[in-house]
């Protein structure tokens, strides 16, 4: 269905913003990821992102993942796996879940980190 198409504008709780060029026949797209709130505080950067939804033919609402590389400002990359739902009002809605795994200085460290979260980007 021409719903839950990802190209476009999202905005999520945290008030990023994502935006996703057109979606190639194979599902793939690019974008960027822009974020107000970073793990050191910093101010806020435009990331690039890629990712790839599933093009569902039987119907039903398309599952979707991307990447994040945090560019320049931090070594750090997220990855994001979701769906796109449509409520009863016609609003688009993508659920997610990630991971953050930001660079840490020695193996001893590698327990602390990955951090995991859910996220819903609605359209800005
Ligand atoms: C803003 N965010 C956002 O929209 N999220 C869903 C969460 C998961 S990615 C994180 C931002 C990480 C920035 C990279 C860094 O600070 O090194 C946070």
């Amino acid at each position: 269905s021409l719903q839950c198409q990802l190209r476009g504008l999202w905005r999520n709780e945290q008030d990023s913003l994502m935006e996703i060029s057109a979606v190639r026949d194979n599902g793939e797209f690019q974008g960027k990821y822009l974020t107000q709130v970073t793990l050191a505080g910093g101010c806020a950067r435009a990331s690039p992102l890629t990712g790839a939804q599933q093009q569902p033919s039987e119907g039903g609402w398309p599952t979707f993942t991307f990447t994040v590389r945090w560019d320049k400002f931090s070594n750090a990359t997220t990855a994001f796996a979701g769906q796109c739902f449509l409520d009863t009002g016609g609003k688009e809605t993508l659920t997610t879940m990630w991971l953050l795994r930001e660079a840490v200085g020695s193996l001893e460290e590698d327990w602390k980190a990955t951090r995991v979260g859910r996220n819903v980007f609605t359209r800005k």
